[in-house]
């Protein structure tokens, strides 16, 4: 049965994600409201340039104070789609205190203080939703939560940054530069505010936390998170991946080590086989591998970016908040009893492609793979390209730590006849 009373929704930033959200609300909403069961009013929308023409919004509805919008006391959801740490954390508590429940799009707060935000909704017995934080569209947060709840998670790996995934696929497929790929990701809306956020990895690292955290009921956050950001992949990259069979992606990998007794969560460029699926996913697209003990192998696949896409996931969450309301009760909070430590980059185990610059003369190589063995770390291949008295060396090891790897680099280093390590890369999917 409908009721007629209205659920009032406060709209936070109209940007990107916003201005569909808004739109979408409009367009559908004899659709949300019967899904929901009560019609969802737009209450308020606060922005930050009160002058801009906003398509399809009740100027009347505008204001430049999100404060006051969140403590009006009337509205029952909150959509927070500012983005970065302040001023969304204050007001997403302040929505919390004044009785609102609240969706989001933030990875960045989530992933830096997700657990005081679930505390302050729980306390206040509201729910705090996030699906567009991660992966964009792909359902991903609720499957974790909800659906694999009776299933016991050992690893995520995927592709969870669409600006620069398009990159990588540009400078791969069409040898574009890598400002040009970024001015074009910023123009069709995937990049952040600031792109740092996503060259660095940064964004990367946040969707890594929020992943792992959810996968192994542990609080993990953003500093727990090894981050290398992509702005050093170069094409020379491109054409030892080619060589190998491989291209290079910027994956976020979450596991759960071996003996169940701690986890691991990175971001980092890597070379994956072609064969592999991940090899597939082309410009702003995200894609997810999910392995758990019963289910096996999962994948999620889809738009990880842009405005509609993000808008989607957003009123997923609005329409399960709004049936939550409707229904006196709140979805699933943090998850996080199992508390397991968090282990360094140095205990990750992977294979490496490494790039050594060395002097093309007798006992150079038996020099390098000496290091390599006094390390324990084990060649897979030696590829070795002579070039006027220097010579280019490129090693492809077996699984090893990373520590190990980190130790064996810095001995390289020192030998006389390595002139350079020119490349060091992860290699993932195989
Ligand atoms: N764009 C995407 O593809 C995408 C995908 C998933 C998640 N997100 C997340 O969604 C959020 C919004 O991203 P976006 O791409 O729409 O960014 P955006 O910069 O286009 O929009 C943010 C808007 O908030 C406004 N704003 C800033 N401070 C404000 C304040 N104090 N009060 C009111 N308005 C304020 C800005 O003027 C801007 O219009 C971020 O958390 C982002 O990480 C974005
Ligand atoms: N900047 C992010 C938006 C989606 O979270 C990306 O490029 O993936
Ligand atoms: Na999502």
């Amino acid at each position: 049965m409908m009721r007629t009373r209205p659920l009032k929704v406060a709209l936070l930033g109209c940007g990107v994600v916003g201005s569909e959200v808004a739109r979408i609300m409009t367009t559908h909403a004899d659709d949300l409201a019967a899904r929901i069961g009560a019609p969802v009013e737009l209450a308020g929308v606060a922005v930050r340039r009160p002058d801009k023409v906003r398509e399809g919004i009740d100027p009347a509805l505008v204001t430049t104070d999100a404060t006051a919008l969140v403590k009006r006391g009337d509205l029952d959801i909150v959509v927070e789609v500012i983005g970065g740490i302040e001023p969304a954390r204050t007001l997403i508590t302040t929505a919390f205190e004044h009785g609102a429940s609240v969706v989001s799009a933030n990875k960045a707060l989530l992933a830096q203080d997700g657990a005081a935000l679930h505390a302050a909704a729980e306390q206040n017995g509201r729910d705090l939703y996030y699906e567009a934080a991660v992966a964009g569209a792909i359902p991903l947060i609720r499957p974790l939560r909800e659906s694999l709840a009776g299933d016991k998670v050992n690893r995520v790996l995927g592709i969870v940054n669409g600006t620069t995934n398009f990159i990588l696929d540009k400078m791969d497929t069409t040898g574009a530069g890598y400002q040009e790929a970024l001015d074009e990701a910023t123009a069709l809306g995937y990049a952040e505010a600031d792109p740092t956020a996503d060259v660095e990895g940064f964004d990367a690292a946040a969707k890594a936390a929020i992943l792992a955290g959810i996968a192994f009921h542990t609080r993990v956050r953003l500093d727990d998170v090894h981050r290398e950001g992509m702005t050093e992949v170069t094409a020379a990259d491109f054409a030892s991946a080619k060589e190998m069979g491989c291209t290079i992606k910027l994956l976020a990998i979450c596991e759960r080590a071996e003996d169940g007794a701690s986890v691991t969560a990175r971001v980092h460029p890597a070379m994956i086989p072609l064969s592999h699926p991940l090899a597939s996913v082309r410009g702003a697209y995200n894609a997810v591998f999910v392995e758990s003990d019963a289910s096996g192998q999962l994948m999620f696949y889809g738009p990880g970016a842009g405005g509609a896409p993000t808008a989607s996931a957003v009123l997923g969450d609005l329409v399960a908040v709004g049936r939550n309301r409707l229904g006196g009760t709140t979805g699933p909070g943090e998850s996080a009893y199992a508390a397991l430590p968090v282990s360094s980059m140095g205990e990750v185990v992977t294979r490496y492609h490494i790039s050594l610059d060395v002097a093309d003369k007798p006992g150079v190589l038996a020099q390098v793979a000496t290091v390599f063995a006094e390390h324990g770390v084990s060649i897979d291949t030696v590829r070795q390209q002579g070039k006027d008295g220097e010579a280019s060396l490129v090693v492809v090891t077996h699984r090893a730590s990373d520590a190990a790897l980190g130790g064996t680099v810095e001995a390289l280093r020192k030998l006389d006849t390595v002139r350079g390590v020119a490349s060091i890369m992860r290699v993932e999917g195989e």
